[in-house]
């Protein structure tokens, strides 16, 4: 069998990698883990059409779908902006997307991200 090279991650990848990790954290309880179903969410599909979520994100990095830090950024924007559309402003999901792109806006900004490029070098 042809054995497959294991593709060396690129300076780029490696660090979406370590920002995906930190935004992760930042969801406690998942609620930006998985794709969010019609089941879950009524008429979901057809209010939001352009889902958007970290599962997603993983496998646009591991795929290297990105080709610069702000592709990976503005998926990062669209997930939070579609739970901040589709759930009230009274709802857990509303808030938590608010409170993640804010933090997360926060440490994508350039002189912050310089914080997470220096243990990578
Ligand atoms: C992100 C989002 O909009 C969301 C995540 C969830 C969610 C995520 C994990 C487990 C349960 N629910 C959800 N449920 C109802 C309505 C909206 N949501």
């Amino acid at each position: 069998c042809v054995l497959k090279l294991k593709q060396q991650k690129s300076p780029l990848n490696k660090l979406l990698d370590h920002l995906l990790r930190f935004l992760e954290k930042r969801d406690p309880h998942q609620f930006f883990a998985w794709p969010v179903t019609d089941d879950i969410a009524p008429g979901y599909s057809s209010i939001i059409t352009k889902p958007m979520d970290f599962s997603t994100i993983r496998q646009k990095i591991d795929d290297s779908e990105y080709g610069t830090l702000t592709e990976f950024t503005d998926d990062f924007k669209l997930m939070c902006e579609n739970a901040i559309r589709y759930n009230h402003v009274d709802t857990v999901y509303h808030k938590a997307a608010k409170r993640l792109l804010q933090v997360g806006t926060k440490h994508l900004m350039p002189e912050n991200l310089m914080r997470s490029l220096k243990p990578l070098s």
